[in-house]
């Protein structure tokens, strides 16, 4: 599944938010967004997954504009973690990851072997086996994070997206849930505030700053100490690992400590 955005307007209250963008997921593509607080990328992907309307512009699922799209069924097709997660009600673990399977059931459809055996499978991938049964908000904030990615999984979309899927997790999951995602070989979008991890894991990059994209392309080429002056106003030194091939970035404070 492919996802298409030709020329993105959003305008919340009086203020442009997202300025004329234009960007693409192909099938099996990790594509990440990064950019300073507040330059948009919340607001984009809330678009793409339809909790705000664009002002103006044309989202295309695999080649089929998404307003002509009925929402039971772009949410069969388009996994979602969002940045805020969250509940009222009290739900266990299971409950929660089950959840996943709602998009692909009728309105009075049970819960089959089948859908538990995939939620179990989505739980096991994010280390949560030994917690199906605990309460959903007795959970820590990384652990959380961890059943609402089990979540998506469970739905098996076609197309995943992350609003900073990372946020809350120590370094060793961060690795694991990015590799998870990675490995699925479906279509992600992703926004992640931590530029060496999203160079690690991205095929490609789009730089936001101010609701535009200033850039975009493979992090390699693209991730210049220049760009992260321009785009976060903070010096820094990035070289690429001849041993990994991976960028390695160091920030200088902005202040000396004594
Ligand atoms: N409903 C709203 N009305 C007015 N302004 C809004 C609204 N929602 C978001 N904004 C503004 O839009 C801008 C972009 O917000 P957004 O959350 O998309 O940024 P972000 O890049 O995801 O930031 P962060 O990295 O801090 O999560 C911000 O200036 C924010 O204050």
């Amino acid at each position: 599944m492919d996802l298409e955005l030709k020329n993105i307007n959003v305008k919340l209250g009086d203020k442009n938010i997202i300025q004329d963008i234009s960007l693409a997921v192909a099938k099996g593509e990790f594509v990440g967004i990064i950019g300073p607080n507040g330059s948009g990328k919340s607001t984009l992907l809330r678009t793409i997954y339809r909790i705000i309307q664009p002002n103006s512009g044309i989202i295309l699922l695999d080649g089929q504009n998404l307003k002509d799209v009925k929402l039971s069924e772009s949410a069969k097709k388009m996994g979602v973690v969002g940045q805020f997660n969250s509940i009222n009600f009290d739900f266990t673990v299971l409950d929660m990851v089950m959840m996943g399977r709602t998009p692909h059931k009728s309105l009075l459809g049970s819960d089959t072997p089948a859908d538990y055996a995939i939620a179990m499978e989505s739980i096991r991938k994010v280390g949560m086996e030994k917690h199906v049964n605990r309460s959903f908000s007795t959970l820590s904030g990384g652990e959380k994070q961890r059943i609402i990615l089990a979540r998506a999984l469970t739905q098996q979309p076609q197309l995943l997206i992350l609003d900073e899927p990372t946020n809350h997790l120590d370094i060793k999951y961060q690795l694991q849930i990015l590799s998870i995602v990675k490995s699925l070989g479906i279509g992600v979008l992703a926004a992640l505030h931590d530029l060496s991890l999203a160079a690690m894991y991205c095929h490609r990059l789009y730089v936001l700053k101010e609701g535009n994209v200033i850039t975009s392309g493979v992090p390699n080429e693209i991730l210049t100490p220049e760009l992260v002056r321009d785009v976060y106003e903070i010096e820094c030194d990035i070289q690429e690992n001849p041993a990994t091939g991976y960028l390695s970035i160091t920030y200088y404070p902005t202040c000396r400590h004594a």
